[in-house]
C-alpha cells in the first residue's frame, strides 16, 4: 500500500525532474540551454537559442538541419574550437565553458575526434592512407603501424593504405578520414557533413563505415548534416531549427506475425524544461495555426486547436 509520505516523495522526486534534475544532465554529450551570440558590427546573431541535447555513451546520432540553423555553431562548441555565450556543454566529463588551454588541448587530442567535409581538412595530400592515420598516433607517441591497419581494415580501405588522398576516390577518402580520426582511441567522434560532397551510394558506404566503429570499437558518434535521408540510416535523427533542438525522429526494428523485421520511425516533439516546445511546420501549415492556440488537457493528451477569434471564448466578440 502507497502511504502518503510516498506519494510526497514521488511528487518531490517528479518536481526535481521538471526543474532539471541530474538524471536529465546525465549523458556522454550535454548540451542544456545552450546559447552562443556573435556580435559584429554592432549587430547580435543569436546562432544558438537554449539548445538542450542529451546523448548517450555508444549511441550513434544524426544532428539534421537546414542552413543556417546553427550546426556548425554547435560543432564548433562541442569539438572545443568555441565556446558559449551561456549554457551547459558538457562532453565525457569535460565541462567546455572556461576550459584551460591545457584542458583544452588535452580534450581535442585525446576525447574526440573529426571529420569534416572537405577531405583536404582531414588527410595531408603527401602522404599515403596509412600514414594519414599513423599521423596523430606518433604525436602522440604511440604504436601505430599495426593499429593503422587494423583501423582502414575496419572502414574497409585496408587495400589502399599506399596510395596518397589524389589515388583514392572521395568515399574511400572519408573512410580513411574516419580511421585517422579514431586514430588516438577518441571517445567521442563528430563528423561534419561527412557525405556532403558525394554522391548517394558512395554516402552510403561512408555511413556505414562509421555505423561500424560505432558498433565494434564502442565510440559516441555524432554526424551533423543537412540531408534528411541520414535520419533513414540512424535510429536517433534529431532536428535543428532556429538554433534549437526542435524534433527528432526514432526508429526501432520489428517482428511482424510472420518473422519478417519492418523499421517503424516515430516522430516526437522535443520538450524543453521550460515545458517549451515547436510544433512541425506541417503541423503549422495544414491548420493555417497562427499567433495562438488553444489548449485542453486531456487524460492522456494535449489537444492543440486553432485559437481563431470569435470562436475563442477568452477573444472579446
Ligand atoms: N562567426 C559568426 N559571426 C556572426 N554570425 C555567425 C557566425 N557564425 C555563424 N553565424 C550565424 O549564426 C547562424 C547559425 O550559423 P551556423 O553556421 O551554425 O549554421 P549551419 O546550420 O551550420 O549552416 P550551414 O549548413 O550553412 O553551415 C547563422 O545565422 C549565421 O549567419
Amino acid at each position: 500500500m502507497t502511504d502518503l509520505a510516498d506519494l510526497e516523495r514521488r511528487a518531490a522526486e517528479r518536481a526535481a525532474a521538471r526543474a532539471g534534475g541530474q538524471d536529465r544532465l546525465s549523458g556522454h554529450i550535454v548540451c542544456d540551454a545552450l546559447v552562443r551570440i556573435f556580435r559584429t558590427e554592432g549587430v547580435e546573431v543569436m546562432a544558438l537559442q537554449g539548445l538542450d541535447l542529451v546523448v548517450d555513451r555508444g549511441e550513434l546520432l544524426a544532428v539534421v538541419g537546414a542552413s543556417g540553423s546553427g550546426k556548425s555553431t554547435m560543432l564548433n562548441i562541442l569539438s572545443g574550437l568555441d565556446e558559449p555565450t551561456a549554457g551547459l556543454a558538457r562532453v565525457a566529463g569535460y565541462d567546455l565553458l572556461g576550459m584551460t588551454a591545457k584542458r583544452r588541448l588535452e580534450y581535442r587530442r585525446r576525447i574526440v575526434g573529426f571529420v569534416w567535409q572537405q577531405t583536404a581538412r582531414n588527410l595531408l595530400p603527401y602522404l599515403s592512407a596509412r600514414e594519414n592515420v599513423e599521423l596523430p598516433m606518433r604525436l602522440a607517441g604511440a604504436r601505430r603501424r599495426r593499429r593503422a591497419e587494423e583501423l582502414l581494415e575496419m572502414v574497409g580501405v585496408a587495400e589502399k593504405a599506399g596510395r596518397r588522398p589524389a589515388e583514392m576516390s572521395g568515399g574511400e577518402q572519408q573512410r580513411c578520414a574516419v580511421a585517422v580520426a579514431l586514430a588516438n582511441d577518441p571517445e567521442v567522434l563528430f563528423a561534419d557533413e561527412p557525405t556532403g560532397e558525394l554522391d548517394e551510394a558512395t554516402a552510403d558506404e561512408v555511413f556505414g563505415a562509421l555505423r561500424t566503429v560505432n558498433a565494434e570499437l564502442g565510440v559516441t558518434v555524432v554526424v551533423v548534416t543537412h540531408d534528411h535521408n541520414v535520419a533513414g540510416q540512424v535510429r536517433r535523427a534529431v532536428a535543428i531549427r532556429d538554433g534549437k533542438t526542435a524534433s527528432e525522429v526514432r526508429r526501432s526494428a520489428r517482428r511482424a506475425a510472420d518473422g519478417t523485421e519492418h523499421h517503424v520511425s516515430q516522430e516526437y516533439a522535443v520538450l524543453d524544461r521550460a515545458g517549451r516546445l515547436q510544433l512541425p511546420a506541417a503541423f503549422v501549415d495544414a491548420l493555417s495555426l497562427r499567433d495562438r492556440v488553444r489548449l485542453n488537457l486531456e487524460p492522456d493528451h494535449v489537444e492543440i486547436r486553432p485559437g481563431t477569434a470569435g470562436t475563442d471564448p477568452e477573444e472579446p466578440a
